[in-house]
């Protein structure tokens, strides 16, 4: 992001990022609890607490790790150990950096996703030709069949226990996961594909920045 600051706590209409990304959550009354995975020692998670941020007690913090999955299953851990939260409740995983999710698309997901004992992820269907790069080159070697092929969003939904239990066993094997869905498939399942919204966008690059400000500038 060439920015100043882990992009979750940049500006953006009025806000950082991060408070945008917990709004949803924060607001919905299905939510009974969030814990946010950060670094040890962040100063400006720590200043959004003492601030803006001090008015909800449902929000909690647990230790960031080295990759994503690692920063989940802290969370988890924390949810079980520390929250004594029971293993068959229903726990939601969203990047801190896509602050466009909608209401629409979270109660979406949790009506669908309710009964799914494999778990439920938001997800877009691919839409554009699919190439495949000849090895370490930009230049093409093939065509990619985009049927069934689908972008991996978040909020991903699954309950604590089997999440924990597929996270950790994954880790453990040494099986990359750059999502929660990727454990609950290492563990033999198939999570359900709800179609979601593509201004669930996730903030990578400077032009995300400004597409999400179009996008909650346009959106009430
Ligand atoms: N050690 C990490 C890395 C990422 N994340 C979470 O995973 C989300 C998605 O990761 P991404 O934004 O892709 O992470 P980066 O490593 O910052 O990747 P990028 O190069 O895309 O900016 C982040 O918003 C953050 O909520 C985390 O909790 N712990
Ligand atoms: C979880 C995710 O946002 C789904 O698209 C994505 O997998 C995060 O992966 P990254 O490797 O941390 O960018």
């Amino acid at each position: 992001m060439q920015a100043d600051r882990p992009k979750q706590y940049l500006p953006l209409v009025g806000k950082t990022v991060i408070e945008h990304t917990l709004d949803c959550f924060l607001t919905h009354p299905a939510v009974t609890g969030i814990v946010v995975a950060v670094s040890e020692g962040d100063p400006f998670w720590a200043e959004l607490m003492a601030t803006t941020l001090n008015q909800y007690p449902q929000l909690h913090t647990a230790p960031g790790g080295r990759e994503r999955s690692d920063s989940v299953l802290n969370a988890l851990d924390y949810l079980v150990n520390t929250l004594q939260v029971a293993p068959d409740t229903v726990v939601l995983v969203h990047d801190a950096a896509r602050p466009c999710l909608s209401r629409t698309d979270l109660d979406k997901l949790l009506t669908l996703g309710a009964n799914e004992a494999a778990g439920a992820i938001l997800a877009i269907p691919v839409r554009d030709t699919m190439k495949r790069a000849q090895t370490g080159t930009t230049r093409i070697s093939r065509t990619e069949d985009r049927n069934g092929l689908w972008h991996a969003l978040t909020p991903q939904m699954a309950s604590l226990g089997l999440l924990r239990t597929a996270l950790a066993d994954a880790l453990e094997k040494g099986v990359a996961v750059t999502d929660e869905a990727s454990a609950l498939e290492h563990a033999g399942l198939n999570p359900l594909l709800v179609e979601g919204d593509a201004r669930n966008l996730k903030i990578t690059r400077p032009a995300d920045l400004a597409l999400a400000t179009f996008f909650l500038s346009a959106t009430p």
